[in-house]
């Protein structure tokens, strides 16, 4: 689907770069924009270039709004409408849908994202959806001179944690105000994807790399590149709208991929028999078997934010992979298993062929779902 996609703040910034970098050529991402009152944290982008980024809010001076979500809010209100003008140069009219990427513990991007989201979804009829990066717990511990969020002596270990006293609050009230204007909201559990030695600082680029692949996969499986056989169940913007509501519902993302031998390697099935225009066969077994454990991956393996019993109401499945690999079969039974194991009534369901790809690849895509625990921890500091 065509996908606006605007990062905000610190992390939106750094996430939607990251995304540029990896994927601006491909037909999915048609606008990528960048947006943060603090200046320097945008001329350390690389993808983005000055069009692409853009500092707003004078009153924060060039800098982070450290915190402060009340002003954050006043700036996104303020300049909401400024920042809709500065992305017209992308056509914004023509996206299909309109993703923020926003870390939902700081003040100037999570101040500036419902306001966005409302200006968007007043001016277009695109769905929007937010991509909210939760914060760690150890962000609002105190400042230890031993612990990991204190500073890191002459840079021999990992950057630290950034000590952010509201980050939990502002994260709270973030979500509960972009669920009122967003069409769906996708939490990103920073947390559950830390491991133990590690520092969020030391850490981000890793994670924001996990972000990226998984915005990638699901937003990125129906644009199959121009002349490629049509799939036989096209995935399409209508088709993620309808599983992820348009309530503000909170919906977590699964992704799991697994390296097959290309069809037409000609070695262990292709035998080098068949000329370009035939399809290349691919032994049944191994296509069965490839495509089962991918599905039970993506629906079982670490998703962007836990689901309490993996129990969803609705369901959407994307197969991706080589055409001669997504065999109909094993997709059939997929969607079974993945109906029983989620308890979900409506599996939603779409191909993503990728004619040259080595991995067949599945995305699990769950919405109404219960309260994850990290979100219920965040709602108890308002509370
Ligand atoms: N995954 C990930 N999370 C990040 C990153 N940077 C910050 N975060 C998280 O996002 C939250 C907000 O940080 P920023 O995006 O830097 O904040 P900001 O919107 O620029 O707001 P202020 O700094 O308060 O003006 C933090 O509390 C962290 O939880 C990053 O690069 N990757």
């Amino acid at each position: 689907m065509r996908l606006h996609v605007i990062g905000l703040g610190g992390a939106g910034g750094r996430i939607v770069d990251r995304l540029a970098a990896g994927h601006d050529a491909e037909p999915f991402l048609a606008g990528v924009h960048a947006f943060d009152t603090d200046m320097d944290a945008l001329e350390a982008l690389d993808a983005l270039g000055e069009e692409r980024r853009y500092r707003f809010g004078d009153a924060a001076g060039g800098d982070g709004l450290e915190g402060d979500l009340h002003a954050g809010r006043r700036l996104g209100d303020a300049h909401a409408s400024e920042l809709d003008r500065t992305m017209d140069d992308q056509q914004p009219s023509l996206a299909e849908a309109f993703l923020i990427v926003v870390g939902l513990g700081g003040a100037a991007g999570a101040g500036a994202a419902p306001a966005l989201a409302a200006e968007l979804s007043r001016l277009y009829d695109a769905p929007v959806y937010a991509f909210g990066i939760l914060p760690v717990p150890s962000e609002t511990d105190e400042p230890d001179d031993d612990g990991p969020t204190s500073g890191v002596p002459d840079g021999e270990s990992a950057p630290p944690t950034p000590h952010r006293p509201l980050a939990e609050r502002n994260a709270a009230r973030t979500l509960d105000a972009l669920s009122d204007e967003c069409a769906a909201v996708f939490p990103f559990d920073n947390a559950a994807w830390l491991r133990p030695s590690e520092t969020l600082g030391g850490a981000r680029d890793r994670l924001n790399e996990v972000v990226v692949e998984r915005v990638a996969a699901l937003f990125g499986a129906g644009e199959t590149p121009e002349g490629t056989a049509t799939p036989q169940q096209v995935l399409d913007a209508s088709d993620v709208a309808r599983a992820v509501g348009s309530d503000g519902e909170i919906a977590a993302i699964g992704h799991a991929t697994q390296a097959v031998e290309p069809p037409d390697s000609g070695s262990r099935f292709g035998l080098g028999l068949f000329g370009s225009s035939e399809p290349a066969e691919v032994d049944t077994s191994a296509a069965v078997s490839a495509i089962e454990t991918v599905i039970r991956k993506a629906a079982r393996g670490k998703n962007t934010v836990e689901v309490p019993e993996g129990r969803a109401d609705r369901t959407l499945l994307v197969v991706g992979g080589p055409p001669a690999w997504l065999n109909r079969e094993a997709i059939a039974d997929g969607r079974r298993w993945l109906a029983e194991e989620t308890g979900s009534d409506a599996i939603l369901s779409g191909d993503a062929p990728v004619p040259d790809g080595d991995a067949v690849s599945a995305v699990v895509i769950r919405s109404g779902i219960d309260e994850p625990e990290r979100i219920r921890e965040l709602r108890e500091t308002i509370a």
